[in-house]
């Protein structure tokens, strides 16, 4: 059997690295910097981490945040906002060694949100 994406990428400590880097990333991306100026960024790589590690096999309980739609709600994301986000991702993956299986799981995996995060 296949191992979990969660043990794949790392477990908990690759992972909150992983989501530490999406989040740098964010911040200094021409397209959504803007949006994470004024975020508390720990806060926000703590619950990218926890996100991540919940909806990859690791512990379920890992992530007490907000779902995606109340998380973004009201936000007005755009398309190509979305896109910059998924483009951060995949750097910070290619940054940690992620292998290309991983990183299509990955991308695949948040591409699936769309719905939840865009114009919502
Ligand atoms: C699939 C893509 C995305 C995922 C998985 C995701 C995930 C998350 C998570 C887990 C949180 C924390 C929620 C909480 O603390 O309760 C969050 C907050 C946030 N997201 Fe996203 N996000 C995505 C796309 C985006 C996009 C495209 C933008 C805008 C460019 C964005 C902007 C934000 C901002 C600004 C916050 C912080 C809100 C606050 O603390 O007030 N996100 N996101």
């Amino acid at each position: 059997m296949t191992e979990s994406l969660f043990n794949r990428l790392g477990g908990v400590d690759g992972i909150t690295r992983i989501a530490n880097d999406v989040v740098d990333n964010h911040a200094v991306n021409k397209v959504v910097g803007v949006r994470f100026a004024d975020i508390d960024l720990p806060k926000l790589k703590h619950a990218a981490a926890t996100f991540f590690v919940s909806a990859t096999g690791g512990p379920s309980d890992a992530y007490q945040g907000k779902d995606m739609l109340a998380a973004h709600r009201g936000m007005n994301i755009s398309p190509s906002e979305f896109m910059a986000v998924l483009d951060d991702a995949l750097l910070a993956l290619e940054k940690n060694g992620i292998g290309q299986r991983e990183r299509e799981e990955v991308l695949y995996a948040l591409y699936g949100l769309r719905s939840q995060v865009v114009a919502v």
